[in-house]
């Protein structure tokens, strides 16, 4: 998969989701601060998503300190449905019922070994044919629309 990476530093785990995502076999496209650009999270966060949002990139992870800059930036981008992930569980769910396109991820809370098993319960996950979990996810997207301007 094409994965598109932007964090605002490279802080704490930062550098080792481009490691983690190459070793998985992905082709990383960075921003940000792990590309030496332009680094706030509003910035870097906005523009991996674009890459997904515009076919540059399949999925993408965001970063910044809280995980919550990071997950507002990429989610102001239209066809973008960011998850902040703290635990595979919560990834595991955001695929399977949120059919998530970018995983946002907090600096602060997200450990090497968390890491670790957040991107494997991410990248396993498959999205839910339940019609109650597809009916959620068309009508995030007709939101998007309406609100569009
Ligand atoms: O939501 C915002 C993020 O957590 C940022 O990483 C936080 O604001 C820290 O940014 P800075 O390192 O630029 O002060």
């Amino acid at each position: 998969m094409r994965i598109s990476l932007a964090s605002d530093s490279l802080d704490g785990v930062a550098p080792l989701v481009a490691e983690e995502l190459e070793r998985r076999g992905h082709t990383v496209i960075l921003h940000g601060a792990l590309a030496n650009e332009r680094a706030d999270w509003a910035w870097s966060c906005s523009e991996a998503a674009g890459d997904v949002a515009e076919g540059r990139a399949d999925q993408a992870v965001v970063c910044c300190w809280t995980g919550t800059g990071a997950s507002i930036a990429a989610n102001k981008v239209p066809g973008i449905r960011a998850a902040l992930c703290v635990d595979a569980a919560t990834a595991e769910g955001a695929r399977m019922w949120n059919d998530a396109n970018v995983l946002a991820l907090s600096l602060r809370l997200t450990s090497a070994q968390v890491l670790k098993e957040i991107l494997d319960a991410w990248f396993a996950g498959a999205v839910s044919a339940e019609a109650e979990d597809q009916a959620n996810i068309a009508h995030i997207d007709e939101v998007d629309r309406v609100f569009r301007r």
